[in-house]
């Protein structure tokens, strides 16, 4: 096949992933920026958390809080716990990879603060331990997931809600998460400030 070819097969998986998705993950997507709405309103902050491609995400999504998405508006209480290289070399260092964002939710996690937990395979052992931390600290969790939602879909608990991209590709599970995350932001803001 072409190098144009190829291109277009990728545009179609991902138009085809998203639309399959699409039935699925509107109803969770829709009730998560209901939970997120609620702790911004009562002061809680959003912590998130992801490895690779999904560690970029989880800073894309903060950024867009903290700054602005597609308007002015006041700043929204969000950190990515995928940034701060002194604290994940530490942790990683004197203790293991697996602690590196547990570690700072029980740090910096609040009561009724609320976790965004990103992971394709849901099975990565740092986000795995990010809601088992969340939990113990009494944070509700929402989880990015894929394939069959892994180790995180089966540990979700009570009010969390889990939003998985029926796909078992990483890259086009990724892309539907991306698509989430500005339903997040566009919705949130909406919310918030009309
Ligand atoms: O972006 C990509 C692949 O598209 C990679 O960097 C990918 O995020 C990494 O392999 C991650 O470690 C995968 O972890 P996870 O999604 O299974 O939690
Ligand atoms: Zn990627």
């Amino acid at each position: 096949m072409s190098i144009n070819d190829n291109i277009q097969q990728l545009f179609r998986a991902s138009i085809d992933t998203k639309q399959q998705a699409q039935a699925v993950v509107t109803e969770p997507i829709a009730r998560s920026i209901g939970l997120m709405v609620a702790a911004l309103r009562r002061g809680n902050k959003i912590l998130s958390c992801g490895n690779g491609g999904s560690a970029a995400d989880a800073q894309h999504f903060a950024a867009e809080l903290v700054c602005r998405f597609e308007r002015e508006r006041p700043e929204l209480a969000a950190i990515a716990l995928t940034t701060d290289t002194s604290a994940l070399t530490a942790i990683a260092n004197d203790y293991d990879f697996s602690e590196v964002f547990a570690k700072q939710i029980r740090a910096l996690g609040q009561a009724d603060d609320l976790l965004l937990a990103i992971s394709t395979s849901g099975n990565s052992p740092s986000v795995v331990q990010a809601v088992e931390a969340a939990h113990h600290k009494g944070l509700q969790v929402v989880a990015l997931t894929g394939r069959d939602g892994g180790r995180i879909g089966e540990l979700l608990q009570g009010s969390d809600i889990e939003i998985r991209v029926p796909s078992k590709v990483t890259a086009r599970i990724q892309e539907v998460h991306l698509l989430a995350i500005h339903c997040f932001c566009h919705q949130i803001d909406e919310e918030l400030f009309g």
